[in-house]
């Protein structure tokens, strides 16, 4: 209810003003309306802020900076930098990607040289592809950067190391000597961020700014290793985990809300001549194009759930010095990452085109929605690259299956019990059990087929990393169908264990039902292939979906509803609660900027001539007058 917060209408805002806008925003929200519990916020007021967090900036700050100066800092560099960067006194970001890389992060060339006789680090990029580019917040707002940089003691490299940089005076805000920074320009979305460049030329820092719980170079120069250096890449496993909620759930949940609240209004021809005209969502095809993307949302939430958990328990883990879990949920959560992104994205889009003309405007609010959602498939790490990673450990793992019993995500891949399925109806097609050991046994196939092939390559004579590279494809593969065994049976699970009513875990079970079904119709080409379905089967899959669209039909606005969104963070003509389609849209397009007076004079100078010619023509006057 505080009007200061209430979303200003950004789509007829430029972008600089968007910038300004987010800025206000976000410090408000944090700096004056949340109680907060140390730098993050608490209680409803967190929820309510996931859900308002896309016209946030500073995420970058309070995603990814504070928490690596948790994850790689001693303890008086966390006493030091943390209280200056939740209490916003610094303004950091994650500086990781370079002008000429950003997924071989062995190839970063931003270099910090060790200088004994000053005890401090001299930071440089060597060459412009050096640059750093992209990292948010960093073109106009951050002051302080955690630089991922090469370090060099005596000529010698040591690897990717964290740096604490300060880039802007702190009272001034004017960049430092040998700091070249700014905004990278228009990008597809995230208006209302700075991602920026930043060109670094002999900028010295002291030594303790190498940020140094995992490694740390005395003053002589002796470089000591203090912990499993694969945490250095521990921030990147913690966004994936963490931005599967807040960048792909929450956004795909706000557009199937829009698009299935207006498919309810929208009429639009008829389906039996002799009725009136139906709601759009009347159509299977409509219901097939949305329930599924809705059922993503809900399986989407479950997975992440289970994995945030799994990201918690190992953090535990890690403080005691166990790393051993690293290796799963690195590969867990590159996968999730990767495919749930691909989902999600791909799942924005068909439910912002099943809304038709209305849907390309930006009135609607799925367009911002829709270009947002295509980031999350290369920030935080390229899905193609992702998947590769999650493949890597599968091919490890199916190696191991051989000689022993396999554990945790990937056990199914050490199930040599038969899995061939016995379904006869598609109501036992709808059954989870059977859902889930369908999509264990494709996995399974999937996983076992990729690495028989390179193996097969490799005793032909062909190098290791080229049957690698040439069968990338079916490993790419592998990793989805990993993933989605995954999501399908940690959602099984966690609605079984669920305590609620008897009828929202129907729908629930039926929504479960749907996400997987819809999966298996999507990729049945897997399921006969690898011989989990015969060419019968697959028609009673598709009977399954198609009986669950009519069986779900009725609740399609309950559902979304349940999301519990309001219109200001909808931002959105054909999702808001009333359902006044026509009239939101009418006022919002009054409101454009195009529109504040009735000729536009910019352009009319240029038509104005054309008229009066025009004119001239029609009453005989003109140059080559023929009437
Ligand atoms: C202010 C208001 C708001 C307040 C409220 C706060 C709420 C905030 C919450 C926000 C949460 C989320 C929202 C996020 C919003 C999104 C913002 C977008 C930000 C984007 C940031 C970025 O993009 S940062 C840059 C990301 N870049 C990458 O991910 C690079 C990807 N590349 C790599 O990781 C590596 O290059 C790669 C792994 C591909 C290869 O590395 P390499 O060293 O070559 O290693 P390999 O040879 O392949 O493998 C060697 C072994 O290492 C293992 N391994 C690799 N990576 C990891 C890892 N991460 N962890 C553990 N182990 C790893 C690998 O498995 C190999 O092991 P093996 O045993 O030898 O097989
Ligand atoms: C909106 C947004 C916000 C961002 N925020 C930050 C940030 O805050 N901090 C930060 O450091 N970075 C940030 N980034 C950068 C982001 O992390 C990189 O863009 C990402 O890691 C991909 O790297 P790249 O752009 O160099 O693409 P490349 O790695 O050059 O990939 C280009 C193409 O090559 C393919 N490819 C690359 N390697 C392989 C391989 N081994 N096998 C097969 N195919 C391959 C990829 O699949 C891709 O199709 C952001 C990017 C975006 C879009």
């Amino acid at each position: 209810n505080d009007t200061s917060m209430q979303h200003r209408n950004l789509n007829h805002m430029t972008r600089e003003e968007r910038f300004s806008e987010a800025m206000r925003r976000t410090l408000y929200a944090l700096k004056v309306l949340l109680p907060r519990e140390g730098w993050t916020p608490v209680g409803p007021e967190m929820k309510y802020l996931a859900r308002a967090i896309k016209e946030f900036t500073f995420i970058i700050h309070a995603g990814v900076f504070i928490p690596c100066i948790m994850s790689y800092g001693t303890n008086e560099q966390i006493a030091k930098w943390f209280p200056l960067a939740a209490d916003f006194r610094i303004i950091g970001t994650y500086a990781q990607t370079e002008l000429g890389h950003g997924s071989f992060l062995r190839g970063l060339e931003t270099i910090a040289t060790y200088d004994r006789a000053n005890q401090e680090f001299i930071i440089n990029c060597p060459k412009i592809t050096a640059m750093k580019w992209w990292p948010g917040d960093m073109g106009k707002s951050a002051n302080h950067v955690l630089l991922m940089a090469e370090l060099v003691i005596d000529g010698k490299k040591y690897g990717m190391h964290g740096f604490m940089v300060q880039i802007r005076d702190l009272t001034t805000h004017e960049p430092l000597p040998g700091v070249t920074v700014g905004d990278i320009g228009a990008k597809l979305s995230f208006e209302s961020v700075d991602n920026g460049f930043l060109y670094l030329q002999n900028v010295r820092i002291p030594r303790e700014n190498l940020l140094s719980k995992l490694s740390e170079v005395h003053p002589d120069g002796t470089y000591i290793k203090k912990g499993n250096q694969r945490l250095m890449y521990g921030s990147m496993v913690r966004v994936r985990v963490n931005l599967i909620a807040h960048e792909i759930v929450m956004p795909l949940a706000k557009a199937c809300t829009i698009a299935v609240r207006y498919s309810a209004v929208r009429r639009q021809g008829l389906i039996n001549p002799s009725k009136e005209e139906v709601p759009v969502l009347d159509y299977v095809a409509q219901q097939h194009k949305l329930l599924p993307q809705v059922a993503t949302v809900f399986m989407a939430h479950f997975a992440a759930k289970q994995l945030v958990k799994m990201h918690h328990d190992y953090s535990l883990e890690v403080e005691k010095g166990n790393t051993s879990q690293l290796p799963e949920l690195h590969a867990l959560s590159a996968g999730m990452k990767a495919c749930l992104s691909e989902q999600g994205a791909a799942g924005a889009e068909i439910v912002r085109r099943a809304c038709g003309g209305h849907g390309y405007s930006c009135g609607s609010g799925l367009p911002f929605i829709v270009n947002r959602m295509l980031a999350t498939c290369t920030y935080e790490g390229e899905n193609t690259v992702m998947q590769l990673q999650c493949a890597r450990y599968l091919i490890k793992c199916a190696d191991q299956a051989k000689k022993d019993k396999l554990t945790g995500s990937v056990w199914y891949l050490s199930d040599f019990s038969n899995m061939s399925c016995t379904a006869q109806t598609f109501g036992d097609l709808q059954e989870p059990s059977v859902l889930v050991k369908l999509h264990e046994r494709r996995a399974k196939c999937a996983v076992q087929h990729a690495g028989k092939k390179m193996q097969n390559m490799v005793k032909n004579g062909t190098p290791a990393h080229d049957a690698w590279n040439m069968m990338a494809t079916l490993l790419i593969n592998a990793a989805r169908a990993h993933i989605m065994q995954y999501v399908v049976g940690t959602s099984v699970t966690y609605i079984s264990e669920l305590s609620c009513s008897a009828s929202l875990k129907k729908i629930l079970t039926q929504l479960c039902a749907l996400y997987a079904l819809h999966n298996i119709n999507s990729n049945c080409g897997d399921f006969v292939k690898f011989g989990c379905l015969t060419s019968a089967q697959c028609d009673l899959a598709q009977e399954a979906e198609f009986n669950l669209l009519k069986q779900l039909r009725p609740d399609a606005v309950g559902i979304v509803d349940s999301f519990d969104f309001t219109d200001d963070i909808l931002q959105s003509c054909l999702g808001a609660y009333d359902g006044n389609v026509y009239e939101r849209l009418f006022e919002w397009a009054k409101q454009a900027p195009m529109n504040k007076t009735e000729v536009h004079q910019d352009s009319y100078q240029y038509l104005q001539p054309y008229l009066h010619e025009g004119r001239d023509v029609l009453e005989g006057r003109g140059r080559n007058s023929k009437l």
